[in-house]
């Protein structure tokens, strides 16, 4: 259905960060057309769905950039313990009892959080990554998918199950990337032979990357190199790569990545809550890196809510470098949008723009957080929250509007993973 929003305040993201006052008219899920006092022909108006757009910010919809949507299921199963602790003692040994069935529910439960709090795509990695990428077919949301990879007997398996996924699944609202998990549990080898494909398929990389000093210390011992150096060394920069936190990251590897262009995806609420403390963002923006903004799993934050995460990502740098001007309210809403569309090589979506893709967050200006409106950028970063989303748009067909998702069946979805919650609390 082709869609008039009217009369909204419309923060582009454009390279002159305009903010318009006007109409937007989507048709065949591209923006055709941002002016003002738009006129419908006698047979639009009666094929046309219009909304009334006064009371509404549009803005691109949010890109929550490095997730794991299969493991919303473990939320609040395991925290306030060191990353290493959480990973290699609680949560691996929990995801052994995932089945498929369980990602699937996982990643419909994700996916309805993100929606709801005007996300419209997520990069990924995790495990039965076909039934994230059901999921996504269902919900239509996007995603760049990609199946985690680590160096033991399954390793070629899941190199198939990427190739599979890679064959089964892309498509102009799926992207397949190869997720090797990190430098310690990958070998050289392995990254390596990642790198290789990854330039086979033309396709890109993620990868967790220097996110506690545990990694650094042992990849040093190791290799008596940086995690970054290993990672260049082994090729993996020489494609679209997206390295997720970058937090022990010093002024050469900083520069390595600027220069091979690799995004970093600045996850703090996740970095804070591992006690792995944060990435030098600032320093990495002003080198001239990438920088995407994502939320890391429901296990590790313990949400998925892009709103929270631009609000901490602006004021945690601010804090630290004690610099109350740096990740300003713009500079976030690009990072959560644009940034990360760039990130994955994805060009036509990320900014309200004619000819790119209708991904559009709309939000409500009536909300008591979000009067007065001097700068609804500013709104947005630091007063908003999911309850002040009214509609998510992606590919012009309206996946959530006025509290209702459209594709997801909510009673059923949380009957079930109550259902799965039961089976882990007696299993694991
Ligand atoms: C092999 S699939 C992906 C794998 O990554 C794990 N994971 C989730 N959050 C983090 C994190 O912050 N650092 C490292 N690994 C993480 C997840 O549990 C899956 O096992
Ligand atoms: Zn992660």
């Amino acid at each position: 259905m082709d869609i008039l929003i009217k009369n909204a305040t419309i923060i582009t993201c454009n390279a002159q960060n305009e903010v318009l006052k006007g109409d937007i008219f989507i048709k065949s899920g591209k923006i055709a057309r941002i002016a003002e006092n738009i006129e419908l022909s006698i047979y639009e108006q009666a094929t046309v769905k219009v909304i009334e757009g006064k009371d509404l910010i549009a803005m691109p919809g949010l890109i929550n950039a490095h997730t794991h949507c299969g493991q919303t299921i473990l939320r609040s199963f395991a925290d306030d313990m060191p990353l290493y602790e959480w990973l290699f003692e609680k949560i691996f040994p929990a995801e052994e009892k995932l089945t498929k069935e369980m990602i699937y529910f996982s990643s419909l439960l994700g996916i309805a959080e993100m929606l709801k709090s005007g996300t419209t795509m997520f990069f990924d990695m995790y495990f039965h990554e076909d039934m994230t990428a059901k999921a996504v077919q269902q919900t239509g949301i996007k995603a760049v998918l990609s199946r985690g990879l680590q160096t033991d007997e399954k390793e070629d398996v899941r190199l198939d199950e990427t190739k599979e996924l890679f064959y089964n699944y892309s498509s102009d609202r799926i992207k397949v990337f190869f997720g090797p998990h990190s430098i310690y549990t990958c070998s050289y080898n392995l990254l390596e032979k990642v790198a290789q494909l990854a330039q086979e398929f033309k396709t890109g990389v993620m990868i967790h990357l220097s996110e506690s000093e545990n990694e650094v210390n042992e990849c040093y011992e190791k290799y008596n190199i940086s995690p970054v150096k290993i990672c260049s060394q082994a090729g993996l920069f020489d494609t679209i790569c997206i390295a997720a936190h970058c937090v022990y990251v010093d002024d050469e590897d900083i520069e390595i990545l600027s220069e091979k262009n690799v995004s970093c995806v600045y996850n703090p609420t996740s970095n804070l809550k591992l006690g792995n403390g944060f990435a030098p963002v600032h320093n990495m923006i002003k080198s001239g890196v990438n920088v995407a903004i994502g939320t890391d799993s429901a296990a590790s934050n313990n949400n998925l809510n892009m709103l929270e995460e631009m609000h901490i990502a602006s004021l945690l740098e601010k804090g630290i470098y004690r610099l109350p001007d740096i990740l300003n309210a713009q500079q976030i809403l690009k990072m959560a949008t644009t940034n990360a569309a760039m990130a994955a090589g994805i060009y036509n979506t990320g900014i309200l723009q004619e000819g790119f893709c209708a991904d559009i967050a709309l939000l409500k200006t009536k909300d008591f957080n979000m009067l007065p409106c001097y700068n609804p950028v500013s709104n947005i970063v630091y007063s908003s929250n999911p309850s002040n989303v009214y509609a998510t748009i992606v590919d012009g067909q309206i996946l959530y509007m006025d509290g209702k998702l459209f594709t997801i069946d909510e009673e059923a979805l949380v009957r079930e993973i109550k259902s799965i919650e039961k089976f882990l609390k007696k299993s694991v």
